[in-house]
């Protein structure tokens, strides 16, 4: 058997799983029992022939870049009639110990073409492949590890029967977020592009840009102001005036230096993504550093952003979801430089569309997810304001131009002594 299975054999029956039933957060979760007991009433109503893809093998870049594919890679093997839900395994309270994969519901005429495919696939020592079987008196299911081989008859190595769990009161994505989504210190992110190297050969150019900065973290002589916000808010047009308002510098981060490569890392998993979004952030303080010696900086997104689009993205469901205010994931990273003021623009959601309309531009897939999906947007909006150290001081852009500014002038002279 695999070491990856030896190791997820060995923690099985005390993992919890938690499915999300509508892909915006409604969670089912069931623990394991070795012993046999009845299921939740929950879970009776899922149907027979269900199944679970886990995502569960030891280089966390080829497992992320493997889940990243993983909804596709079954839509494009599996019957149609197969309904794919998010699964999350995790032992409760274990940091890192998240795996992800997906829940399957195989409604098709066609069963043995499924467990073919799974079969097929719980080969890969990326994959766990578990299996569903209702007891016969329809009350106990019980869940079959597949050892990993082709054989249709589910050559099964444990097997252990679903039972209740303890409502968690976290998202199970809290579990792996330090240093997988969001960075804490500049050497977790260059280890991850690091790691990726091989596959991604662009890695070597971020890696050696970041190389050349100053890790120390000189207390700038001029303000630093850093403008935030969704996209359309206002933010360059501030910046801009700004710039010119007080004779300042004008930088945005991911800085220019980044450019070439960013869209090869905005089609990354959130792991290698984030990372990198991460290095630009210090490749940025390190500009921040060199131009406050001689005058006020601008700074067009920054930690806020990197933070705030990380966490809201790694939950699913309501603002409830995020880790809870004051939690240390909305820390700053210490070896960060800290900004002397970041101020939040927020608007009318539908004078934010009109705005992006207006403009005109194309929409990053992040903005487009931010319009369909409110859930997503909310999560993003409230987390930029959970942020620490500093927080940011929210301003309405609903406005025009020069009063926004004006506003923003005004705070900058409160907080900065400009
Ligand atoms: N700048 C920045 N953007 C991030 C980060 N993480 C995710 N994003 C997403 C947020 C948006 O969907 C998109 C915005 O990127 P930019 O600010 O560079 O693009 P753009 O200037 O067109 O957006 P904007 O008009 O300023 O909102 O990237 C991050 O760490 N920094
Ligand atoms: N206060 C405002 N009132 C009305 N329109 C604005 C205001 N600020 C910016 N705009 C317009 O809204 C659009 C988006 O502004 P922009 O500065 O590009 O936002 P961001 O950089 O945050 O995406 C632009 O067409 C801009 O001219």
């Amino acid at each position: 058997m695999a070491k990856r299975s030896m190791s997820l054999l060995g923690q099985w029956s005390s993992r919890v799983f938690s499915i999300d039933l509508d892909k915006r957060g409604a969670l089912l979760n069931f623990a394991l029992t070795e012993k046999p007991q009845q299921a939740p009433e929950k879970f009776r109503n899922i149907q027979e022939r269900c199944y679970s893809v886990l995502v569960c093998g030891d280089d966390r870049i080829q497992s992320a870049r493997f889940y990243f594919g993983l909804e596709d890679l079954l839509r494009n093997e599996l019957p149609a009639e197969c309904e794919l839900l998010p699964v999350s395994s995790y032992l409760p309270h274990v940091k890192d110990s998240l795996i992800r994969g997906y829940f399957l519901k195989d409604a098709s005429e066609c069963p043995s073409l499924t467990r073919r495919v799974l079969g097929a696939l719980g080969l890969s020592e990326q994959v766990q492949v578990c299996s569903y079987l209702r007891g016969p008196d329809g009350g106990r299911w019980s869940q079959q590890l597949w050892s990993g081989s082709e054989n249709q008859n589910m050559d099964v190595s444990k097997t252990c029967y679903v039972v209740p769990s303890e409502e968690a009161n976290y998202h199970p994505s809290v579990l792996n977020m330090e240093n997988s989504d969001v960075f804490y210190c500049r050497a977790e992110a260059c280890k991850v592009l690091q790691e990726s190297c091989d596959i991604i050969p662009e890695s070597r150019a971020v890696l050696e840009l970041v190389g050349k900065t100053d890790a120390s973290r000189h207390s700038p002589d001029f303000p630093v102001v850093v403008i935030e916000g969704l996209d359309a808010t206002g933010k360059t047009t501030m910046t801009e005036s700004l710039r010119e308002a007080l004779g300042a510098r004008l930088l945005r981060s991911p800085p220019q230096c980044l450019s070439p490569w960013r869209a090869v890392f905005d089609r990354e998993p959130p792991l290698i993504r984030r990372a990198f979004y991460a290095l630009g952030n210090y490749i940025t303080a390190e500009q921040m550093g060199k131009e406050a010696s001689q005058a006020p900086v601008i700074v067009d997104r920054y930690w806020h952003s990197t933070a705030s689009y990380a966490i809201a993205t790694a939950v699913s469901g309501p603002v409830s979801s995020l880790p809870p205010e004051g939690s240390p994931l909305y820390r700053w990273p210490p070896d960060l430089l800290q900004p002397s003021l970041v101020v939040l623009l927020t608007l009318d959601p539908q004078e934010r569309k009109r705005r992006l309309e207006a403009r005109g531009q194309g929409q990053t897939d992040e903005e487009q997810e931010l319009d369909h999906n409110l859930l997503f947007r909310l999560r993003v909006e409230e987390a930029y304001r959970r942020v620490r150290g500093p927080a940011c001081v929210v301003v309405d852009a609903g406005p025009s131009a020069d009063k926004v500014l004006q506003q923003v002038l005004l705070l900058i002279k409160e907080h900065c002594r400009l």
